[in-house]
């Protein structure tokens, strides 16, 4: 028997991976776009699934933005009962009127739309196509606007969104392997507009800067950042730990932050144990940005006697003698 290509093989082992010691019950569900990437993923993964004896399901999103969308939805979902994906689900979302731009409004609804599916199907994990290609964008992008550890981390292989494991199995993958494995197998990815749109940041990096670093500093860049994501987001791990140690240790027994237990952390440790805290009052943790943490900050090392700091969702933090204490919502 031929051996099986290199693209191919690659990416079943990546799903293999990512699918192993998943817990017992419903579905996987793949959320496949129709582009190369989630193309790819999504045919590892009904070839996987069930040798580890679990059921694939497939959801694909209509964001109704551009004409043919409903056509290419479809067409995705028409594929996956095809090749044996159950349950399939072809879901259309209302972008317009969402907070944000275009692009972070497509995504919020459909993150909402995927987890609604896979809440309905009690999917044991939802599978996204993100590859070492997305990965090493992100890294630049996060790089270009001045972003801390949790920014260069990038894309987790895994988190939970709301509720439901999200993974990333193909953040090892490049590009060229799945366009080499969906092209090998025989399929036609849909090419997203968006993706060549120079409108985007995004679009600009995948079209112009990572070739040109590709050229000027060898092929190697690429793995090159995806690892530096990687080594950041263990250290971002075991400095978190650290915080939700600390955090522990600076609560005063009446209640908020002790000011003299903050002011002797080192500065990484107190600034995430002000995010962490600022996510407890009800900050939502989309909207917390450095600033936040560096007011909160400035409460305990550059007090005046008076002044807040203002987080995100109308909270607000005020310092009363060796104590922080939220101060209730504004207005
Ligand atoms: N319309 C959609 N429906 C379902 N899942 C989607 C949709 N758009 C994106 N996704 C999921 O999010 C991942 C990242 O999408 P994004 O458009 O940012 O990247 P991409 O590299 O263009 O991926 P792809 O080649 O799969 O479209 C996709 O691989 C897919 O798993």
């Amino acid at each position: 028997m031929a051996a099986l290509a290199p693209p191919i093989a690659a990416i079943r082992v990546a799903v293999r991976r990512a699918l192993t010691g998943l817990p017992a019950g419903g579905p996987v569900l793949v959320a496949c776009s129709g582009g190369a990437d989630s193309l790819a993923l999504a045919a590892a993964t009904v070839f996987v699934a069930p040798r580890l004896g679990r059921a694939a399901g497939l959801v694909t999103v209509d964001h109704g933005l551009q004409p043919g969308s409903a056509e290419r939805a479809e067409a995705v979902a028409g594929w996956a009962r095809g090749v044996g994906f159950a349950p399939v689900e072809s879901v259309r979302v209302e972008v317009a009127g969402r907070p944000g731009g275009p692009e972070a409004a497509a995504r919020e609804a459909r993150y909402q739309a995927l987890t609604g599916v896979a809440g309905r199907h009690r999917a044991v994990a939802l599978l996204t196509g993100h590859t070492r290609d997305d990965q090493a964008e992100t890294v630049l992008l996060a790089l270009a606007r001045g972003a801390g550890p949790r920014g260069l981390a990038g894309m987790p292989a895994r988190r939970d969104l709301d509720g439901v494991p999200l993974l990333r199995p193909l953040l090892e993958i490049s590009r060229e392997q799945t366009r080499k494995a969906c092209a090998m197998l025989g399929l036609s990815p849909w090419e997203d507009p968006h993706n060549v749109d120079p409108s985007y940041a995004r679009a600009r990096v995948r079209a112009d800067l990572l070739p040109a670093l590709v050229r000027a500093l060898g092929p190697g860049v690429l793995d090159n950042l995806a690892r530096t994501a990687r080594l950041v987001a263990a250290d971002n791990a075991a400095l978190d730990d650290l915080a939700a140690g600390a955090l522990a240790e600076v609560r005063h027994p009446d209640g908020g932050l002790s000011v003299p237990a903050l002011a002797v952390l080192s500065p990484a440790v107190r600034g995430r144990v002000l995010h962490a805290w600022a996510r407890e009052l009800g900050a939502p943790p989309a909207a917390l940005s450095h600033r936040h943490v560096a007011a909160l900050d400035a409460l305990v090392t550059g007090w005046h006697g008076q002044g807040a700091a203002h987080l995100p969702g109308g909270l607000r933090v005020v310092r009363r003698a060796d104590r922080l204490v939220p101060a209730g919502r504004a207005g």
